[in-house]
């Protein structure tokens, strides 16, 4: 097959500095002299394979995970091929250094090590001029993913330094759904920071105030909502790391305004149903026969509950019986129907035999009440489950599922050695940031890791390729059926997920299943198999280096 070489503009430096089109030495003889290069490159020749070899064997010889972390966004600044083909040809050994857990040290000092401009920082002191700022920004942005910096991971408010989460979710959309990476756009949304130490850094690369709250808030999210959808009419957009205060408001003012998915509350909601979903099914029970015990009642175990009760309800169960089966946490312990101050979403689930929990309401003392098949973690609070709490619990099922989810490493609520050698090796354990296999009656057990980057990548694409208005919870449980699907567990196997290296496979399926979601529910215009598949490669692309011409 021949490719159409492409026309080029930029040449000299300029070509060399710009990531998308650098090739480095694998430039030919024929565009370094056509392209003024060859004053600039040495004689030598190499391929993207040797450049990809190079370029892993310098991020794997760096040490600890901030240098390595920082060491792949320098690649991704100067040659956005290696990075990508390095990315899709180690993904399970590159995901944990460019994603989860490292990505949260590259967020912390993200101030020290910036280098380059990637992504784009909106501050609110802008917010007029934010049309005349995105007038600059590229044509042809399908996604966007924003953070407002202030709960990134575990980690709490960072402030601007949250641009590591945007960027690092982007690498995943193209490593894993082959998204065209020149199509997407990583956004902060510079409102303040109320992480004084951070704020007073001399080295803080944001704008030095407290966080805005209230009308100002709102009023800079409006102006970068307007700004997005008048200058890319269909943008998909997607919400990363806000705080619980700001998550779940904002998805709902804006979800139906243009298609937008919270990855926090959905994809990881998508995901841990997936893993729940192939969990009960191995178990030959279903999810309405389970009692779930999630700690963290915000908006990301509100999330969670939404969906599972919706899967619930798709068991057969009313709205009513299946949120019975729910035992929702927060920093007070059990949410009741008689609290103040509860959210509509945490309403739902709020326990109205609230005479039954007179007797302690905390995760333990409840738990040792409620018998919970299921102990979903998502507090941001490492440690959470205590030897007592899970011995208990397995006390009372054969094989309790534990998810501790938080991020990165260190917030897990327990550690998957531990919840193994607290229930005799019996727990079925997923945990949100990547753990090593654990010993089992003298096996190495592999952890899952139940993070919605198995989800948003598919998502994502299948809601731009289906053209979608929205994004529906039939999408979602789309998504996560689909996952679910292709849990090993279902099919001779061990592991309640797939590995890392079936992202990609797992992403397309993903992306088909939601747009199909979407067809049936009339979201979109219905798309015979061949028009979908025309619209999924429209939004693709490969690392690969095809010939250039001058333009
Ligand atoms: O980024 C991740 O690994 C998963 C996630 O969305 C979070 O923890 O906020
Ligand atoms: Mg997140």
């Amino acid at each position: 097959m021949t490719t159409t070489p492409r026309p080029v503009g930029k040449r000299s430096m300029a070509l060399l500095n710009d990531p998308f089109l650098n090739k480095g030495l694998a430039f030919p003889p024929s565009e370094r002299a056509a392209f003024g290069l060859n004053d600039l490159l040495p004689a030598g020749q190499r391929t993207l394979e040797q450049q990809v070899a190079l370029a892993r064997q310098h991020v794997l010889d760096q040490q600890g995970d901030l240098a390595r972390n920082t060491a792949l966004r320098g690649l991704q600044d100067e040659n956005e091929t290696v990075f990508y083909a390095l990315l899709e040809s180690h993904l399970a050994e590159m995901m944990p250094l460019v994603y989860t857990p490292a990505v949260g040290e590259g967020c912390l000092h993200f101030s020290e090590t910036w280098r380059k401009p990637r992504g784009l920082f909106l501050a609110a002191p802008e917010r007029a001029s934010f049309k005349d700022i995105l007038a600059q920004a590229p044509d042809g942005i399908r996604l966007v993913i924003v953070t407002d910096g202030e709960r990134i991971l575990g980690l709490g408010d960072l402030g601007a330094n949250g641009m590591g989460i945007p960027i690092g979710k982007l690498a995943l959309y193209t490593a894993c759904a082959g998204i065209n990476p020149t199509m997407m756009l990583p956004v902060t949304l510079d409102v303040g920071t109320d992480n004084q130490p951070l704020r007073e850094s001399p080295d803080y690369i944001g704008w030095r105030h407290e966080r805005l709250r209230g009308a100002d808030y709102d009023a800079v999210v409006e102006a970068f909502v307007s700004a997005i959808t008048e200058r890319w009419p269909h943008v998909l957009l997607h919400w990363e790391d806000f705080a619980n205060r700001n998550a779940a408001p904002l998805l709902a003012r804006y979800k139906h305004r243009l298609p937008s998915f919270n990855d926090d509350i959905e994809g990881t909601a998508a995901i841990a149903a997936a893993a729940m979903l192939a969990g009960v099914k191995a178990k030959g029970e279903k999810l309405s026969d389970q009692r779930i015990a999630l700690a963290g009642g915000g908006s990301a175990g509100c999330g969670i509950a939404a969906l599972l009760l919706k899967a619930m309800e798709d068991e057969g169960l009313s709205r009513s019986e299946a949120a019975k089966r729910f035992y929702l946490f927060d920093r007070q312990g059990l949410l009741t129907s008689d609290m103040a101050d509860l959210t509509p979403a945490q309403k739902v689930f709020a326990r109205t035999d609230v005479r039954q929990h007179d007797q302690g309401r905390d995760l333990e003392s409840a738990c040792a009440r409620i018998h919970p098949t299921i102990l979903v973690g998502v507090t941001g609070k490492g440690g959470l489950f205590s030897e007592g709490l899970v011995r208990n619990m397995a006390s009372h099922t054969k094989r309790p599922m534990v998810f501790p989810l938080s991020n990165p490493t260190r917030f897990a609520e327990a550690t998957p050695a531990d919840i193994m050698k607290w229930t005799d090796g019996r727990a079925m354990v997923s945990t949100g940031s990547p753990f090593p296999p654990v010993m089992v009656d003298g096996k190495p057990t592999t952890i899952a890791q139940t993070n919605n980057a198995y989800v948003y990548p598919g998502l994502g694409l299948g809601a731009l390729a289906s053209g979608a208005g929205s994004v529906s919870t039939a999408m979602l449980m789309a998504a996560a059926r689909t996952v679910a699907d292709c849990s090993p567990l279902l099919h001779g196997g061990a592991n309640m997920l797939p590995p890392a290296t079936d992202m990609a496979a797992i992403a397309r399926k993903v992306a088909v299943a939601v747009a199909q979601a979407a067809m049936a529910e009339g979201l979109c215009p219905p798309l015979t198999e061949n028009a979908l598949e025309a619209r999924i490669k429209a939004l693709s692309w490969k690392p690969a280096y095809g010939p250039y011409v001058p333009a």
